[in-house]
């Protein structure tokens, strides 16, 4: 039987200022296999980095839930939130600014550690652990966020998130900012992740190539609603609208 990590089911988010209401994620529903990678693409504004954030509670909810290992944590709070923020790590576009200039990367991947009452020895010792499997020699531990390049920042974003050991990672639109060598380069990191330590992620960007080189299952939004959803193959050899017909002829 497939292990389903996370289920999103018909979510929905509805954001209101003043008497107007929009309607950012409508009726989206799929699931995440361990180990799988899910991609989620769409133009701006179509809905990605809410249902991110849905997933993450950095916006609540406005319909339909969300499981994970089975529980539902649509609505969870405490103890259960907490949890939850380890098993599900964001990686972000601009790793630089997610790093607090006056502290080390060694400092802002032991952060987390340190909150859950690690002692300093422990701390250095699995931060170096940390960035050598993000592929950065531990002296990066020193370096500060502007002593090191886009890449390697973001490598070390990438360490931070796994300090706490979650189970899956969002990276939201966590190669765009970077040259194309590097987004490969990092790319390759997060398969080997995937693929040595059966991490799940869901990878969410604009570009559709990028998903089919990476991802085991695509999700195709657009105004909020679902408009493909199945492998990257499936999608790209029988898409079943004309906007991913559009997506796809932009990168062939
Ligand atoms: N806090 C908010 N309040 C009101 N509207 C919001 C809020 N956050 C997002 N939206 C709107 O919801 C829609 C979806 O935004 P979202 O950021 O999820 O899109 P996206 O697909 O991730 O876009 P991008 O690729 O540009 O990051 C947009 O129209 C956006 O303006």
């Amino acid at each position: 039987m497939a292990d389903i990590i996370l289920k999103a089911d018909h979510l929905k988010k509805v954001f209101i200022s003043g008497k107007k209401s929009m309607t950012a994620v409508d009726d989206v529903s799929f699931e995440l296999e361990r180990g799988e990678c899910l991609g989620i693409v769409g133009e701006s504004g179509s809905g990605k980095s809410t249902i991110a954030k849905m997933i993450t509670h950095l916006e609540p909810v406005t319909d339909g839930q969300i499981f994970l290992k089975g529980k539902d944590i649509t609505h969870v709070g405490g103890k259960s939130l907490r949890k939850t923020y380890q098993d599900i790590q964001m990686v972000f576009q601009m790793p630089m600014e997610s790093f607090d200039p006056r502290c080390t990367l060694g400092d802002g991947i032991g952060e987390s550690l340190r909150n859950m009452g690690i002692n300093r020895t422990e701390t250095r010792t699995r931060v170096e652990n940390l960035l050598e499997r993000c592929g950065l020699s531990k002296e990066y531990a020193d370096r500060y966020p502007h002593q090191v390049s886009g890449g390697q920042c973001q490598r070390a974003a990438i360490a931070r998130a796994l300090a706490v050991s979650p189970e899956i990672l969002i990276c939201d639109e966590a190669t765009s900012a970077l040259d194309v060598t590097v987004q490969k380069q990092i790319l390759e990191l997060l398969i080997e992740l995937k693929e040595k330590e059966n991490l799940s992620f869901i990878l969410i960007c604009h570009d559709l190539a990028l998903v089919q080189a990476f991802c085991d299952k695509v999700l195709v939004l657009y105004h909020g609603k679902t408009v493909e959803y199945g492998t990257p193959d499936d999608i790209i050899n029988h898409p079943k609208m004309d906007y991913t017909k559009k997506l796809i002829d932009s990168v062939l």
